[in-house]
C-alpha cells in the first residue's frame, strides 16, 4: 500500500536556485585587460623556466611564495613589488613565482576568494571579482613575476590561464577528473597537492591523468559549451602539503613519495607545501620545514624541485570584519610577514650557491 502524507507531513518545497547577474565572458575580459605581445612572451619564458626546473635542465629551486589569498588589490600589488626586488637578488639560485590566488576551496564554508566576492560582504559581485582578478595578475606579471593560482572551478581557467606560469589543483580536488581533464589541457605546469587525509596516491593519479589527452566539456572563450580536446600535460607534479595534522616532508616521507612516482613510471618530482598541515597550520613553522627541504637538497635529493611559502605584507591572520581590516594580513590561513619570508629567502639563496 502507498503511504499517506498527512496535511501536517507535507514535504517542504525545494526552492528552486534563482539566476543572478550575467557575468562578461573570458573574451570579454580579456579585451578589457589585454595581454599584449612583450607580456605574453614574458609569460611564455617563465613558463619554460618552469619546465626546465622540472626536466632538471635548471637545477634552481622553484618557490610558489605569497598571500594564501588576495582579498585586497593594494596590498597585493605592494607584495608583488618587494618580491619582484627579491626575485631579482636571488635569481641566481632561486625561481620566485607569486601566489595569486582568487579561488579559495572550503573545507565547508567561508569567503571564497576575489573572484567571487571581491567587496568582502557577500555580494558576490562575480563580474567584477573576475575583472579585478584578471587585472591583478596582469600587473603582477607585468612586474616581471611569474604567476601562480590554485584552478578550483573550472569554468574560471578561460578568464585567467593565459597569465598563469604555475598552476596548482588543491588537495580537495586532486581527485577530481573534471580537474585533471583541465589539468591537461593547461600550457603552465601543475602541481597536484596530495590529498587532504595525507594521501599521495590520489596526486600521482592525477599526474598520470593529466599527461593523457581528452576529451571533455567545457566553455569557450564566447561562453559557448564545446567538446575540447587536450593534449596532456606532462609538466606536472607532486605537492606534498601534509595531511590530516601530520606533515610529511621529512626525508623518510619524501623517499616513500620519491618511491611510489618511480614505481609508476614516473620522473620522481615533487614540491613541499612548507604551509597546510606540513606547519601543522602554524604560520611561524613554515621556515622548519624550509630548511628541511634545503637540508634534504644539500644532501643530494634532487627530487625535491620546488617550495610553496604562504606570506603576506604582515604576519599572521585576522578574521573578515568588513570595515574593520587591518591592511597586509591574511584573512585566510596564517601567513608569513614580509620581513621573515625576505629573511628565509635570502638565506635559501645563500645556502643554495
Ligand atoms: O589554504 C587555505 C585553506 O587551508 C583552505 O582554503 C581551507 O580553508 P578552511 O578549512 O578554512 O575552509
Ligand atoms: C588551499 C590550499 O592548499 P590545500 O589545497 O593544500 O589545502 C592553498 O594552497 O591555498
Amino acid at each position: 500500500m502507498t503511504a499517506q502524507l498527512s496535511v501536517t507531513e507535507t514535504p517542504a518545497a525545494v526552492p528552486a536556485p534563482t539566476r543572478g547577474d550575467s557575468l562578461p565572458t573570458p573574451h570579454e575580459l580579456r579585451q578589457r585587460f589585454p595581454v599584449d605581445v612583450a607580456l605574453r612572451e614574458r609569460i611564455q619564458a617563465h613558463r619554460e623556466a618552469i619546465r626546465a626546473i622540472l626536466d632538471g635542465r635548471d637545477d634552481r629551486l622553484l618557490v610558489v611564495v605569497g598571500p594564501c589569498s588576495i582579498h585586497d588589490p593594494r596590498s597585493a600589488r605592494e607584495y608583488a613589488e618587494n618580491l619582484s626586488v627579491l626575485a631579482r637578488r636571488v635569481e641566481d639560485r632561486l625561481l620566485l613565482v607569486m601566489r595569486v590566488y582568487v579561488e579559495k576551496p572550503r573545507t565547508t564554508v567561508g569567503w571564497k576568494g576575489l573572484a567571487y566576492d571581491p567587496h568582502l560582504d557577500g555580494s558576490d559581485d562575480m563580474a567584477h571579482g573576475l575583472a579585478v582578478s584578471r587585472e591583478v595578475m596582469r600587473d603582477v606579471a607585468t612586474l616581471g613575476l611569474p604567476v601562480a593560482t590554485e584552478l578550483l572551478q573550472p569554468m574560471v581557467a578561460p578568464y585567467l590561464e593565459d597569465l598563469l606560469a604555475w598552476t596548482a589543483i588543491g588537495a580537495r580536488t586532486t581527485e577530481s577528473q573534471v580537474h585533471r581533464e583541465m589539468a591537461s589541457g593547461l600550457e603552465a605546469a601543475v602541481g597536484f597537492k596530495n590529498a587532504t587525509d595525507g594521501g599521495v596516491g590520489v596526486a600521482i593519479d592525477a599526474i598520470r591523468a593529466a599527461a593523457h589527452g581528452h576529451r571533455h566539456f567545457a566553455l569557450d572563450l564566447d561562453g559557448r559549451a564545446y567538446m575540447r580536446e587536450t593534449l596532456g600535460n606532462p609538466h606536472t607534479h607532486v605537492v606534498l602539503r601534509g595531511g590530516h595534522g601530520q606533515p610529511n616532508y621529512q626525508a623518510e616521507a619524501v623517499r616513500a613519495c620519491r618511491e611510489a612516482l618511480r614505481q609508476a613510471g614516473l620522473e620522481p618530482r615533487l614540491m613541499v607545501d612548507c604551509s597546510h598541515a606540513n606547519s601543522r597550520k602554524d604560520h611561524r613553522r613554515q621556515g622548519e620545514v624550509l630548511r628541511s627541504v634545503l637540508d634534504q637538497r644539500l644532501a643530494g635529493d634532487r627530487s625535491l624541485v620546488g617550495v610553496m611559502l604562504e606570506s603576506h605584507l604582515r604576519e599572521g591572520k585576522q578574521a573578515l570584519t568588513p570595515g574593520a581590516l587591518r591592511y597586509g594580513v591574511s584573512i585566510t590561513d596564517a601567513c608569513l610577514g614580509w620581513e621573515t619570508t625576505e629573511h628565509l629567502l635570502s638565506l635559501a639563496a645563500e645556502r643554495l650557491r
